[in-house]
């Protein structure tokens, strides 16, 4: 008896390594494989890389990939093989043949069939991999982007702003005072929260005035984390499974991001049914995106959308209308206030055209014409872009040819927006912040061309322009894009218009807070970025140009600061220059 137990507990034990064996052979055969047989073997790349998913699974975890795909492409060119089955471009060919060609031979990649697997069987139309689904969507949501809607949305995004002014006004203890410190990356998030919710709801949230919503972008930014890297993990039916079964919403399993995600989309659902609540009470409602979402129908195939895909489509609108436009927002004066000359332009530019009006009336249609405006606005896109790393094709079947090499069935492309906006064949000095790289000398322009070094003829702006990959390009490219800028354009108008903007000052020495540093803490320019409690913290390089704004990778982008004070200008002076540069007229202060 006691020598068959014995025998058995042998065989279970030889079993197990035999088990193990085998399964470490296998293992070892695929490792190998992509090394040598597989059909990307010889695309360079790192070692890891090529060898497992895994390592994307922990470049999205850590907020860098964007850096880490620049220094890539950097290293090995402009072909990297990011996976094993994966490679990323980085030239313009490759944006036309995987993005602006809408007869090119690709779909979103198997990474959006998880993104979204919380809310339920629906697709957004930013989620929806099947091209003629994603078209038929796509035909009834243009119908809320039309030039009559944006019109109509003008008066609103005016009216967010002057709330914003009122409240910058309010901090400050006399007329001539500099306000208080703003830290930017909120108060924009506040700011375009309320915009959107005005836009696309018909309702403020009122996040700028009171503390109801202000979770909410918390639970964005997590939710958004949470999924870049959980949907970036290999074996990605079993992830939408698990996403969708709402087990890791449960309490222990699920991580609080995974919570966040479950209530981000709770959150918009809310919103929504009170949204679709008033479209039945009222007969005098607002046509918001909301109203035309719920009305319009595909031209094509008379279909409109369903009660599910309104709700995707509303948790959507939120992530990518607010999040995207209040960093482009926050970044945009980070760079000013690193930026007084192009500060001063950008002034003389406004009141060049708006000087004998009332500018709390000035309509956004005029604000979205001007050149240099849209060119810092562009600029600050191109340094900093909301969604900065590569956004995920995979290729159809009869492969595709990128840059002369034939790509087959299966594999994943992509170009990084932030790769290839710092590629200094199209952005020659890439690192510098430089607004008149968008626009071509023969045009009225104020600014001397001996400031840099940087071409400006009508070809080089045209390149850069092909290169310009912040809204993404071709049939899945930002819907919201002309909105975008008349939001920016809006906001940066009427600030610059009504107020001096600075750095703050720390109030003991009264030298400039420095930014980029701690944004875990939000105590951005308030710490040095490498103590943290006494604990030396080191930030890779790339982190520490502090003429640089810093982003998060988190698909969208985590940010924080900069940390902005505001002095009402009207009827004051403004800026003058001397020899030693711009400076505030009043107090002499270098700006
Ligand atoms: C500075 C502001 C913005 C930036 C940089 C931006 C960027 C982008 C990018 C890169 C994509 C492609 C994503 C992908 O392929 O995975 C996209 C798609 C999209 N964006 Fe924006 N966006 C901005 C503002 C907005 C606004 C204001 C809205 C609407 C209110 C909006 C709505 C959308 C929608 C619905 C899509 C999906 C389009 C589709 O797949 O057909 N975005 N955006």
């Amino acid at each position: 008896m006691t020598f068959l137990l014995v025998s058995q507990d042998v065989q279970q034990e030889t079993l197990l390594v035999a088990g193990v064996a085998g399964l470490s052979l296998v293992v070892f055969g695929i490792l190998c494989y992509r090394l040598t047989l597989h059909r990307l073997a010889a695309y360079p790349g790192p070692l890891l890389a090529r060898l497992t998913d895994w390592v994307t699974v922990y470049q999205t975890s850590t907020g860098d990939r964007h850096l880490d795909q620049l220094k890539e492409h950097n290293k090995y060119g402009s072909i990297v093989r990011i996976g094993p089955n994966t490679l990323s471009f980085n030239t313009i060919s490759a944006v036309k043949a995987i993005y602006t060609n809408r007869q090119g031979n690709v779909r979103k990649a198997p990474w959006y069939t998880v993104i979204e697997a919380s809310a339920g069987n629906a697709n957004s139309i930013h989620a929806e991999v099947d091209r003629n689904v994603h078209a038929s969507h796509r035909r009834v949501m243009e119908h809320a982007f039309t030039d009559k809607s944006l019109r109509a949305s003008e008066v609103l995004l005016v009216q967010n702003v002057q709330t914003f002014r009122d409240i910058i006004l309010r901090t400050r203890e006399s007329d001539k005072d500099w306000s208080g410190p703003f830290n930017m990356s909120q108060w924009s998030t506040y700011l375009n929260y309320d915009i959107m919710g005005d836009l696309v709801f018909g309702r403020r949230f009122n996040v700028m005035t009171s503390d109801a919503h202000r979770s909410v972008p918390r639970l964005l930014m997590n939710s958004t984390a949470f999924i870049y890297t959980f949907a970036s993990m290999p074996f990605k039916a079993f992830c939408r499974i698990l996403l969708a079964s709402g087990v890791l919403g449960l309490p222990v399993i699920g991580g609080t991001m995974a919570k966040d995600d479950r209530k981000f989309y709770q959150y918009a659902e809310h919103v929504l049914e009170e949204r679709i609540a008033t479209e039945q009470n009222s007969s005098t409602t607002r046509k918001d995106i909301m109203h035309y979402l719920l009305h319009a129908t595909d031209p094509l195939t008379g279909k409109g959308f369903s009660r599910e895909q309104l709700q995707v489509e509303s948790s959507l609108l939120i992530a990518a209308g607010a999040d995207t436009t209040s960093l482009t927002l926050a970044a945009a004066l980070f760079y000013l206030v690193h930026n007084p000359r192009v500060k001063h332009t950008l002034v003389e530019e406004l009141q060049s055209v708006c000087s004998s009006e009332d500018w709390d009336q000035i309509s956004p249609s005029k604000l979205i014409s001007l050149p240099y405006l849209r060119a810092v606005v562009d600029e600050t896109l191109r340094l900093s872009p909301p969604v900065p790393s590569s956004l995920p094709r995979e290729v159809l079947k009869g492969g595709i040819t990128i840059d002369g090499n034939y790509v087959s069935e299966g594999t994943v492309v992509g170009v990084s927006a932030y790769a290839i906006h710092r590629n200094s064949d199209y952005f020659p000095e890439p690192e510098t912040f430089y607004p008149e790289r968008w626009i071509p000398t023969n045009c009225d322009n104020p600014t001397p061309s001996s400031l840099s070094n940087v071409p400006r003829t009508r070809d080089s702006v045209a390149l850069a322009r092909q290169a310009f990959v912040a809204f993404s390009q071709g049939s899945r490219g930002c819907i919201g894009r002309q909105l975008a800028y008349y939001e920016l354009h809006t906001a940066l108008a009427l600030l610059l218009y009504r107020f001096d903007i600075r750095l703050a000052r720390d109030p003991l020495t009264q030298k400039p807070v420095k930014d980029s540093t701690d944004w875990r803490e939000g105590l951005v320019g308030v710490m040095d970025p490498k103590e943290e409690k006494g604990v030396k913290k080191v930030w890779r390089e790339e982190r520490t140009r502090e003429e640089q704004f810093q982003l998060f990778d988190r698909f969208l982008s985590d940010r924080n600061g900069p940390m902005v004070e505001f002095k009402d200008k009207v009827g004051g002076q403004g800026l003058q220059k001397t020899r030693e540069g711009y400076v505030d007229a009043k107090t002499t202060r270098t700006a």
